[in-house]
């Protein structure tokens, strides 16, 4: 039988020169180092120097908690904690009691519940858990008054987050649990995964008790709610993409396209939400123009988006635009970024067939998406457990909401080839240590 090498000793030396190593870069830098205070920074640095080493620590860690328990306790906490931790953050968030203790300053249970408007038992209990997963404090032991931590602070200061975590707890999650319903139901006794839409265990979620049997763009649309703007779950779904990034420079990230090769041009932002990405590009490329293409309920998410950033108005419009309808705009390039991999790969071949017609020898594809890492690198290492857990997180997502998957580079190029022989994969670039990277495709003509 083979045997693995880790020990807690092995593993503990392992985080001993990780934690030294990444507390040496971040004082001889000046940086504020990971505390559990209010004030403490929502993530460090994106340079590779400190997220390397805290990848690995990140890994190493969970690699050491997951010996430290032994396989019972885990499959006990496995079951008891992740359901229960989303249960309570969905409501922490939902009734938003990051808002119900000032910054600073404490509250009590009773202001909390107040402010809340929960029973006092209830926001009791809630908080009682949260405090164990990292959310809030008591001010001192035995104290009846709350305060912040690190995190619960972050998410209060974080808009876009409290976004993204809506999007997560309400919108997917519902998904998620009917899972295993779906692959029962259409891939069991089937060799091949189906590739339909409506076979996304999605169509099989519930909300407010209602089976939804329609796509999760179509519902994020349209669903409707008392006291809520139409189109709100879209325009939440447009805030909480903004609040990825965090580990990664997501304006590093889209410079990894050569834009300035483009001279001045028209760039078309496919599927672009709120426009945040070619505001990104914008700033730091003046020659170019953008056009932000997405179904109608995104305009009103684009027009705060801009009304913030009113020097780049000029520069960048809405176009309502389904993509799976021939593309009205002969550009220079276009933006693809985190649109395929919402779709299995019959439907991507669609949407670039929809854009054959209207390009020009030398158009480009910005594809900005997540790239699968293989199970090994050259020195026969698996990637970071923390980043294999995230792009498998992904893949699990995509699956659940649209039957689609997560590409390795090979996926990728294969599905251009399939929806026209004229795309050519120019190059590929990864972000060390992430889960995304570019894919720069010409269209030979
Ligand atoms: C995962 S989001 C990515 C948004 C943006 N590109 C980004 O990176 O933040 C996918 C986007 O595709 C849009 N979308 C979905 N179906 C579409 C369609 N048929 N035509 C145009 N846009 C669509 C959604 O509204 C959403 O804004």
């Amino acid at each position: 039988m083979a045997q693995t090498s880790e020990t807690l000793e092995s593993l503990l030396a392992a985080i001993t020169e990780l934690t030294t190593t990444l507390t040496a870069t971040l004082r001889a830098r000046n940086l504020p180092e990971p505390s559990f205070n209010e004030d403490a920074p929502g993530s460090l640095p994106p340079d590779q120097d400190i997220q390397g080493p805290r990848t690995k620590l990140v890994g190493a860690l969970m690699d050491m908690l997951h010996l430290a328990m032994g396989p019972n306790e885990y499959f006990i906490t496995q079951n008891m904690w992740i359901s229960n931790e989303a249960m309570a953050l969905d409501v922490l968030n939902r009734f938003n009691f990051w808002g119900a203790v000032p910054m600073g300053g404490s509250a009590s249970y009773a202001e909390i519940a107040a402010a809340t408007k929960l029973p006092e038992q209830m926001a009791h209990r809630f908080l009682r858990f949260g405090m164990s997963m990292y959310l809030f404090r008591e001010e001192s032991p035995e104290s009846n008054r709350i305060v912040h931590t690190a995190a619960s602070a972050y998410m209060a200061r974080n808009h876009h987050m409290q976004s993204f975590t809506s999007h997560l707890l309400e919108d997917v999650r519902p998904a998620t649990i009917v899972m295993a319903d779906a692959l029962q139901k259409w891939s069991a006794g089937h060799p091949t995964p189906s590739e339909e839409l409506e076979h996304a265990a999605f169509y099989l979620a519930s909300f407010d008790g209602k089976v939804v049997s329609r796509p999760m763009w179509e519902f994020l649309n349209a669903d409707e709610k008392e006291g809520e703007p139409k189109g709100y779950r879209a325009t939440r779904f447009a805030e909480g993409l903004q609040a990825l990034g965090g580990m990664i420079n997501t304006e590093t990230y889209v410079e990894t396209f050569d834009w300035e090769s483009l001279g001045e041009a028209i760039v078309v932002d496919v599927g672009g939400s709120s426009g945040h990405i070619s505001a990104m590009v914008a700033k730091s490329h003046p020659q170019l123009h953008f056009i932000v293409q997405d179904l109608p309920e995104l305009q009103p998410a684009f027009d705060e988006a801009m009304a913030s950033a009113p020097k780049l108005a000029d520069r960048i419009s809405f176009q309502v635009h389904d993509f799976f309808t021939p593309q009205p705009v002969s550009a220079s390039a276009y933006i693809f970024r985190n649109i395929f991999h919402d779709w299995p790969d019959k439907y991507v071949v669609k949407i670039l067939q929809q854009l054959v017609p209207a390009l020009t020898p030398g158009a480009r594809i910005a594809l900005f998406d997540i790239i699968m890492l293989p199970d090994y690198d050259e020195n026969r290492q698996r990637p970071p457990l923390p980043v294999r857990k995230m792009q498998g997180a992904f893949d699990m997502q995509m699956l659940a909401l649209f039957n689609a998957k997560e590409r390795t580079a090979e996926d990728w190029t294969i599905v251009f080839k399939m929806a026209d022989d004229r795309f050519r994969v120019n190059a590929i670039k990864m972000i060390p240590g992430a889960s995304v990277g570019l894919i720069d495709v010409v269209f030979d003509g």
